[in-house]
């Protein structure tokens, strides 16, 4: 591990794996972003004082600009990526009304079945839930 990562706190990183019954929406990160072109799920960092529920629901709004209902974790993992370790934690998820086609951190969202999940490129850090959900 290098001495970076294991120095500093790990980023805490909430992200939703909302399905629509069958598949699962998966992201694209965003030219200029960190990881670009990598797919994860949507969310983002915990700020202080939130609950893991809360930023996720805030993260979505602002993200996808709709709300939704936060199940159960799923999978909580962290991960060295590069210098620095992200502990990632995934929550079933569901929209409370409108689906939405955009995002302002993503080029792509696709709904995706989950044996099609091994066939993204995803982050690092969300591999652990890929493999939960289906993927290997
Ligand atoms: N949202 C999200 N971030 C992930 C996942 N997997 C993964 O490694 N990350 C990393 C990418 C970023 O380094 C970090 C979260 O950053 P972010 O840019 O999405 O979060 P944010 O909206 O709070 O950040 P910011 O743009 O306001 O700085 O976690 C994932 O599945 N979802």
């Amino acid at each position: 591990m290098p001495l970076s990562a294991a120095a500093s706190e790990p980023l805490r990183v909430v992200a939703a794996v909302i399905s629509d019954g069958s598949r699962v929406l998966a992201c694209r990160r965003g030219p200029g972003k960190d990881a670009a072109g990598r797919w994860e799920f949507p969310g983002g960092k915990v700020e202080a004082g939130e609950t893991p529920e809360e930023a996720l629901e805030r993260e979505i709004r602002e993200e996808l600009g709709v709300p939704v209902r936060v199940g159960a974790l799923l999978d909580r993992t962290t991960t060295i990526v590069g210098t620095r370790a992200i502990d990632l934690a995934c929550y079933a998820a569901d929209f409370k009304g409108s689906v939405p086609e955009s995002s302002t951190d993503h080029d792509l969202l696709r709904w995706v079945e989950p044996g099609d999940l091994d066939a993204l490129h995803w982050a690092d850090a969300d591999r652990p839930v890929v493999r939960v959900l289906g993927g290997r």
